[in-house]
């Protein structure tokens, strides 16, 4: 064999993997699995569905006391961020029988879901992901953009950019005073944050306050990862534009300010998530737990009596075709399947507005107008730099000759040897929030424009700027060429409101999603000041002399400043995209605005239904979501075990 054609071989083996950090996570893959056989016990996980549920036939849909149905406490329906929450905090109560059901098989079965670079490539994996794609975008040019949501253990937790900043103290006060429960002021939900962290110190982070810190929590918080020069070079550029300087985006001082990002990175250099932090082999190990993977919910069951209707069950499959079991809840049936499918899952079971589920032939159970509505998502937009010369670039990650090769299996060996390097990044290194009616920001003599103030308080923010060392389009499935850098900036408070609707009342035939970006003028109008501010930011030093802003290649945006903002907002419709934190389905609000949970996660005119992820927060809040969908199931988990 040659020299070139054992590098052509090589390289058809790492090119496996269409982006950045792919190609070398197979090699990585196979040392993990080697790994993973050797030293560690096989998880007891459930697939053979007939173990845990009784297989029915011909659209039986109530269960009754004495039906013969297998028969747990609470089942779960979602293994995600809270359904692995939920699984674990409520098993410590020996005397709680759970059933955990999730649709996908596990995350940390997954190299690419551990390792902190490589959860990218999962975007399209169907396997994986529940691969949604948007309605048309009335207000974005009439596109439909692309929405990955994790289908495995963990759920999105397990594939996601690991920033670990949880909005601002602000939106949990709004949230209190929209349901009316002071228990989700930031006072006293913040202990639901601590609840679920364990702070990692750092030594280059001693002005982090650690009292404000959880310690013993499942989920590692911290500095674990590894960072690019363009880290700090980022936050810097946006000391010189007049950002402050932040010690903590989670801190009591609130979230304004810009600094390196904490991660949900462990110790190990790997993904801290729901699924690893949770379900260990301590918590599989409890004869009152049992988890099965595979097993999508295709419907809640209902009980009647003479007062209420009461949630009984659920209904299961593993696939389309295959047979469907049920199981009965003697206690409670929680939804947790996120923001898109726990409103599909009450609509498929009869629980939503009638004249929409009349229109898919599905019985009305209850009439629940606000299901599926006030979908919130944050939208953002990517601004792409090509380096002056090569500053630090990880472009031999997907090596184009034996040099690079070279690198490449060096980064592998470097974190397979637990020394960290470009596989322990998470690309979301660096974060700055500000409000669009900063005065120093946005002088009023360059933004005359009086905006609506949609932030949750007077320090909360309303954008998120975050950089990542390397640039790419539609969800990192194409790398720019050469050596690049981006800055991303998106709304945290957008007023632009859409929906979740059925296509069908087939329950493994995907919802319509209708995030309706960019549909109200003050969304438009602060996105394109947030591009104006991150363009500025490009051009501040220090990244104004690393950058080539001569270039003027299109597929970038060095010359992006020049444009009008009525040019500027044609190209922000044209290229705004989800940055993956969609909210407010199942709104937790009083019933008369919407509501479809109380304060307690109990659905409305149902009993012993409660909804438990990302699709009850009244409002969206003000940055990153994972942390809120942690701390919101622990507070459930605390209260559940207290009413048992
Ligand atoms: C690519 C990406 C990047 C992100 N980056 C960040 C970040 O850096 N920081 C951050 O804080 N947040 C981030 N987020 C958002 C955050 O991860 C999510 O908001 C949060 O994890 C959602 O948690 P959840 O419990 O609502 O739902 P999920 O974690 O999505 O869990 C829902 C689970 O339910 C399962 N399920 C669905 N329907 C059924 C059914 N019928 N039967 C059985 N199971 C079902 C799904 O398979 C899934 O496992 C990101 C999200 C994505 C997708």
């Amino acid at each position: 064999m040659t020299v070139a054609s054992a590098l052509e071989a090589l390289n058809d083996v790492l090119a496996r993997y269409s982006h950045l950090p792919a190609p070398i996570t197979d090699a990585v893959q196979k040392l993990y699995l080697a790994k993973s056989t050797k030293k560690k016990k096989k998880k007891k996980y459930v697939t053979d569905l007939g173990t845990i549920g009784q297989r029915v036939e011909g659209g039986q849909s109530e269960t009754s006391k004495g039906s013969g149905l297998p028969e747990y406490d609470i089942i779960i329906v979602g293994g995600g961020t809270s359904g692995c929450v939920l699984a674990a905090r409520l098993t410590e109560n020996p005397n709680i029988r759970v059933l955990l059901l999730e649709a996908g098989g596990s995350g940390r079965a997954i190299p690419e879901s551990r390792i902190p670079a490589a959860y990218s490539q999962l975007f399209y994996v169907k396997k994986h992901v529940h691969a949604f794609w948007t309605e048309a975008q009335s207000f974005a040019n009439g596109a439909k953009k692309f929405w990955p949501r994790a289908k495995m253990l963990g759920g999105c937790s397990s594939i996601n950019a690991q920033m670990a900043q949880y909005g601002a103290p602000g939106d949990f006060d709004e949230w209190a005073s929209i349901i009316k429960d002071e228990s989700f002021a930031w006072k006293n939900f913040s202990r639901s944050f601590r609840k679920f962290e364990s702070y990692q110190p750092h030594r280059d982070f001693p002005n982090v306050d650690v009292s404000a810190r959880g310690t013993t929590g499942p989920v590692q918080v911290g500095f674990n990862n590894s960072v690019s020069i363009w880290c700090n070079k980022f936050v810097q550029a946006c000391l010189n534009v007049g950002i402050p300087s932040t010690n903590d985006f989670n801190g009591p001082n609130g979230t304004i300010g810009a600094a390196r990002v904490m991660t949900y990175v462990d110790n190990k250099r790997e993904r801290s998530s729901a699924e690893g932090a949770y379900l260990t082999p301590e918590v599989l190990a409890r004869p009152n737990l049992v988890v099965a993977i595979n097993a999508t919910v295709t419907r809640v069951l209902f009980e009647r009596d003479v007062e209420s209707t009461v949630a009984s069950g659920v209904e299961f499959a593993n696939s389309e075709d295959g047979p469907r079991f049920q199981a009965r809840a003697k206690k409670q049936v929680i939804i947790s399947a996120g923001a898109v499918q726990s409103p599909h899952l009450l609509l498929l079971s009869g629980i939503g507005p009638t004249e929409h589920l009349q229109e898919h032939s599905i019985p009305v159970v209850h009439h629940l107008p606000g299901v599926g509505k006030n979908l919130v998502d944050h939208p953002i937009f990517d601004m792409n730099f090509l380096q002056k010369g090569c500053v630090q670039s990880f472009a031999y990650l997907k090596p184009k000759n034996l040099i690079e090769t070279f690198w490449a299996l060096s980064a592998v060996a470097r974190y397979s040897l637990g020394a960290g390097g470009p596989l322990a990044m998470n690309y979301g290194e660096a974060a700055a929030f500000v409000r669009t009616d900063d005065p120093v920001l946005f002088p009023a003599s360059e933004y005359p424009e009086k905006l609506i103030d949609s932030t949750s308080a007077k320090d909360s923010p309303d954008l998120e700027y975050f950089s990542t060392p390397s640039a790419y389009k539609q969800h990192t499935a194409v790398i720019l060429e050469g050596h690049t850098y981006a800055i991303h900036v998106y709304l945290v408070r957008p007023t632009s409101h859409g929906t979740i609707r059925l296509l069908s009342s087939d329950p493994f035939a995907y919802p319509r999603v209708d995030p309706n970006y960019l549909a109200t003028r003050e969304d438009l109008v602060k996105l394109v000041r947030g591009v104006r501010l991150g363009l500025k930011i490009s051009r501040q030093d220090p990244l104004k002399s690393i950058l080539d802003h001569d270039s003027l290649d299109p597929q970038f945006d060095h010359q992006l400043y020049l444009k009008t903002d009525a040019e500027l907002e044609d190209i922000v419709r044209e290229r705004v995209e989800t940055v993956y934190h969609p909210t407010s389905t199942c709104r937790m609000a009083p019933l008369e605005e919407d509501g479809v949970v109380d304060s307690k996660l109990n659905v409305y005119g149902i009993k012993g239904l409660k909804v438990c992820d990302a699709s009850v927060f009244p409002s969206i809040i003000s940055g990153h979501t994972a942390g809120a969908c942690f701390a919101i199931a622990e507070k459930l988990a605390d209260q559940i075990k207290a009413e048992l």
